[in-house]
C-alpha cells in the first residue's frame, strides 16, 4: 500500500535536505514526504506562537496534513535573543556582526532550538516537537554552505556545526532531535491507522 502524503512546507533547501537525510537513517517513516514553498506570515512572538500560527495558515493552504520547522538561535547573555529572529539578524549583521553582539559580555554560550509544528489538516490542533543543542558562538570556522552554522560551535565537540560532516551534524543537532521526537508520535498514528 502505498504511504500517505506529508507535506514539509519549508523555502529553505538546507532544511529539506537535512530531514530528508536524517529520515533515510531512521526506521520506517510512515508518510511519503513532500516538499512546497509557502510565503507563509510569520507573526512575532515566542518560538512556539511562530511555529503554531505557521503551520495552522500552511494546512490551510495545503489542505491535508503538514509540517513546518523553525528554527531559532539564542545568546544566554541576551536572554535567549535573537531567538525566533535570527534570520533577520543573520541578514543584517552577517557572522561577524553577530559576534559583535557579545562583545560585551563574557558569556558566549547559546542554544539552537528547532521546532517543527504537525497539523493533520486545517483547523486540527497543531502539535510541536522541539529539540535543543547547546553550544557557543565563535568567530566563523567551516565552510559557509547553512545559516549561522560556521559560528555555531557545538558544546563539548571543538566544532562548529560547518566543521562537522552531515553524518555527525545529523545525529546531533536541535533539527535531529526535534525530528526524533516528531518521527515517534507519526509512527504512533502509523500503527493505529494500520490497527483499525
Ligand atoms: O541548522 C541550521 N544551521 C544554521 N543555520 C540554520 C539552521 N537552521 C536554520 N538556519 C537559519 C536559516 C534562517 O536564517 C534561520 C531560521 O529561520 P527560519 O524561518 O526557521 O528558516 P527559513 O525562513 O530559511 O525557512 P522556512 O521556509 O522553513 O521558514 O536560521
Ligand atoms: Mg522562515
Amino acid at each position: 500500500m502505498s504511504k500517505p502524503m506529508l507535506t514539509f512546507v519549508t523555502g529553505n533547501a538546507n532544511k529539506l535536505k537535512e530531514v530528508r537525510a536524517i529520515l533515510a537513517s531512521a526506521p520506517s517513516f510512515p508518510f511519503e514526504l513532500v516538499n512546497r514553498d509557502l510565503d507563509t506570515i510569520e507573526v512575532q512572538g515566542t518560538t512556539q506562537d511562530v511555529a503554531r500560527a505557521k503551520c495552522s495558515e500552511a494546512a490551510k493552504i495545503i489542505q491535508g496534513p503538514v509540517i513546518t520547522e523553525d528554527t531559532a538561535l539564542g545568546f544566554s547573555a541576551l536572554k535567549d535573543l535573537p531567538g525566533a529572529y535570527i534570520k533577520d539578524f543573520l541578514k543584517a549583521l552577517g557572522h561577524d556582526g553577530l559576534n559583535s553582539m557579545l562583545a560585551g559580555f563574557e558569556d558566549k554560550s547559546g542554544t539552537a532550538l528547532c521546532t517543527f509544528a504537525y497539523s493533520s489538516g486545517p483547523g486540527a490542533e497543531v502539535l510541536l516537537f522541539e529539540g535543543r543543542t547547546a553550544g557557543s558562538i565563535v568567530p566563523a570556522r567551516g565552510p559557509s554552505n547553512f545559516g549561522w552554522d560556521p559560528i555555531f560551535e557545538v558544546q563539548g565537540s571543538g566544532k562548529t556545526y560547518a566543521e562537522m560532516s552531515a553524518e555527525e551534524k545529523n545525529k546531533l543537532s536541535h533539527r535531529y532531535k526535534a525530528l526524533a521526537l516528531l518521527q515517534e508520535h507519526l509512527l504512533g498514528i502509523g500503527r493505529r491507522s494500520e490497527a483499525s
